[in-house]
């Protein structure tokens, strides 16, 4: 049994990396990740820049999930894509995921340059949906912006590139973006990122658990698996073949991986489960997918990827 993949050509062995934002700030925890069962890593989103991001607290974990409004925080572009060609080098053949957000148009055409300019070999994933920047609109829920984005990125970088989206809740949004992301080659779309602004709060206290933005903060964890299904599986049924998707959301167990492939994902990324639990937890889902695969009769994840059946 093998959860072996291939994604934006590279082959990976298996299916499973952490999501952007979580585990991936610095050197530290970019090595935890690459020396867990993950078949590889992706960075937090870099910017031009380093940020400090929000005042804290800016995260809270909850019985089903989390709550997060972070605000960009990271290390800069040129940290990772420093971090990354030397670790190439440690690990030849191997693929890595750098995750760049800009402000503009301009600042990810010149976060582009910075990595064409580098000896990064591996995955770009522009993120088109930070949630937790005050001031600046969720990127992935201006349609028109993401096409010109997407236009301009492709007229300039020839390389491997995914986008990570926000999730949509509107049959008419998937075939709106569908029709955007179609007419570009990007190698994959990265759905969900967290559902954006969401509200917990501590009934003993009267009082929100973060505090950023009044306590309004990105959800993720147990309670997004339903919408991150349903946009994996929506893109899937869209999106030309030659686009894959990367799955993200809700992922605590090896069923979740598995529904995910079912809609359609190629690859997986874990976010809050992964804050929990540590790298470790790829050894207990690498284990669980394979049981459940075991039992299906299935060899690959190619035998059941993207095959939900409807009534
Ligand atoms: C990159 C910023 C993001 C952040 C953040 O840094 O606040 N939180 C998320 O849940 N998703 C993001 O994309």
């Amino acid at each position: 049994i093998s959860t072996a993949t291939t994604l934006a050509g590279s082959n990976f062995d298996n299916c499973m990396m952490n999501a952007s934002g979580v585990y991936c700030m610095d050197s530290d925890e970019l090595l935890a990740v690459e020396n867990s069962k993950a078949a590889t890593f992706v960075t937090k989103s870099g910017t031009l820049q380093p940020r400090k991001g929000n005042p804290e607290p800016r995260y809270f974990e909850t019985e089903f999930g989390s709550i997060n409004s972070m605000g960009l925080p990271n290390n800069g572009v040129d940290y990772y894509l420093d971090f990354v060609s030397q670790d190439q080098i440690n690990h030849p053949g191997k693929t890595y995921f750098l995750s760049i957000t800009g402000f503009n148009l301009a600042e990810d055409l010149e976060l582009l340059q910075k990595v064409t300019d580098s000896d990064f070999a591996g995955v770009v994933e522009l993120n088109l949906s930070c949630p937790n920047v005050p001031g600046k609109p969720q990127t992935g829920y201006d349609f028109e912006t993401v096409d010109a984005i997407l236009k301009a990125v492709f007229d300039v970088y020839h390389k491997p590139l995914g986008v990570k989206l926000p999730p949509y809740f509107d049959i008419i949004h998937f075939d709106q973006m569908a029709e955007i992301l179609n007419k570009y080659p990007l190698s994959y779309v990265n759905s969900i990122n967290s559902i954006g602004n969401g509200l917990y709060i501590n009934d003993d206290t009267e009082t929100v658990v973060i505090k950023p933005k009044q306590g309004f903060g990105g959800i993720g964890g147990e309670y997004v698996k339903p919408t991150a299904l349903a946009n994996v599986h929506a893109f899937y049924q869209r999106l030309n073949k030659d686009i894959q998707i990367i799955g993200t959301g809700g992922i605590q167990t090896g069923k979740d991986i598995f529904e995910h492939i079912l809609c359609g994902a190629s690859m997986v990324q874990v976010g809050t489960a992964l804050m929990v639990e540590g790298p470790v937890i790829f050894e207990r889902l690498t284990a669980e997918l394979e049981a459940i695969m075991a039992e299906k009769g299935y060899d690959n994840i190619e035998d059941f990827r993207g095959k939900l059946n409807y009534l």
